[in-house]
């Protein structure tokens, strides 16, 4: 029988509603009482690593899990899987997936609903993330997110809805697979990158959104505040107003700004020659990252200054992903 470490983290899958319908942390995890009915997959051991809701997680608590997980892994586990919130799931997920180069599948899961209310997705969303872990087709993928019977790439993975179920999705290059009652099916390989485990994480990497309109301030104050690099997310295929170029201009001598599409599909490419079009900000050195959402392109930029990429380092990291 396979070896599987199973990491607690928190988040609505180890909650309960109280008297008023409120849903808060537990002292005793749910999840525990699921375990029985996974004593045919797999020979499971169990680690509580914290017991927070996921917008309490911190890029720091996301290096401490790695390096935690780095170090079970010496045990010899043939999988892990991670109970997370879900709200913060697919940068926790994608920041293991930059740092910990494992063979071994690395799975996450969550719950939408906690482990009392009616519908409580959570013993069926570990149960599925546990036959995941332990199917051999699932080695190699780098770190996958498991949820609602889809099986979902780090990389590709977003949250798309506030209280569905179904809420996990993969934009630009789709699911990976799928859990059906019987088997685990996998039929796409995502694109894998070198990873870098880091010791600390101590550059500040700001998010700010572009918007119509938009004037300069607020980038300028990224500047000012001393941040050491910046994603922006910019307008369609890879736009931002005029009013922006100046200050664009200013801040690309003080830091590495990374673009995204503030669109919830596609790629940033440089096809606008207007002002402020993809041409006049490729011309200005700014780094075009093809398919990251911001949230994660933060968290690759934090790692990248950590290990003092160049700038045509960055270009090539986040070019090709
Ligand atoms: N469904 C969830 O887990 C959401 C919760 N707010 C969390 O991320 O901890």
């Amino acid at each position: 029988m396979k070896k599987l470490l199973l990491i607690h983290t928190g988040g609505t899958i180890a909650m309960a509603q109280n008297h008023s319908g409120h849903v808060l942390p537990n002292d005793i995890n749910p999840l525990d009482a699921s375990l029985p009915r996974a004593t045919d997959i797999a020979d499971i051991t169990t680690r509580h690593f914290a017991n927070l809701p996921s917008p309490h997680i911190t890029p720091d608590i996301m290096l401490r899990l790695a390096h935690f997980i780095k170090e079970e892994l010496q045990s010899g586990y043939d999988g892990v899987v991670i109970t997370h919130g879900t709200d913060t799931l697919e940068e926790t997920a994608y920041f293991l997936q930059l740092t910990i180069g494992a063979p071994i599948p690395i799975v996450l899961t969550g719950a939408m609903r906690s482990s009392n209310e009616v519908g409580s997705d959570g013993e069926f969303n570990l149960i599925t993330a546990l036959r995941v872990a332990v199917s051999d087709a699932a080695k190699g993928k780098g770190v996958l997110v498991v949820f609602n019977g889809e099986i979902h790439s780090a990389f590709n993975v977003t949250k798309t809805h506030t209280s569905s179920v179904d809420t996990f999705k993969s934009v630009h290059f789709g699911n990976l697979g799928m859990v059906t009652k019987d088997h685990v099916y996998l039929f796409n390989t995502p694109l894998l990158k070198p990873t870098h485990m880091v010791r600390e994480l101590s550059k500040r990497v700001a998010v700010l959104k572009v918007y119509a309109g938009m004037e300069p301030d607020l980038l300028l104050a990224v500047g000012e505040l001393g941040y050491d690099g910046l994603v922006l997310e910019v307008l369609g295929q890879g736009n931002v107003p005029p009013g922006l170029v100046e200050a664009i201009r200013t801040l690309t001598e003080q830091m590495p700004i990374v673009i995204v599409s503030r669109c919830f599909n596609g790629i940033v490419q440089d096809v606008y020659g207007y002002v402020g079009g993809g041409q006049q900000l490729k011309e200005l050195g700014l780094i075009f990252s093809n398919g990251l959402n911001s949230q994660k392109a933060r968290l690759k930029l934090m790692i990248e200054l950590e290990i003092e990429a160049t700038h045509q380092d960055l270009e090539h990291s986040f070019q090709v992903e």
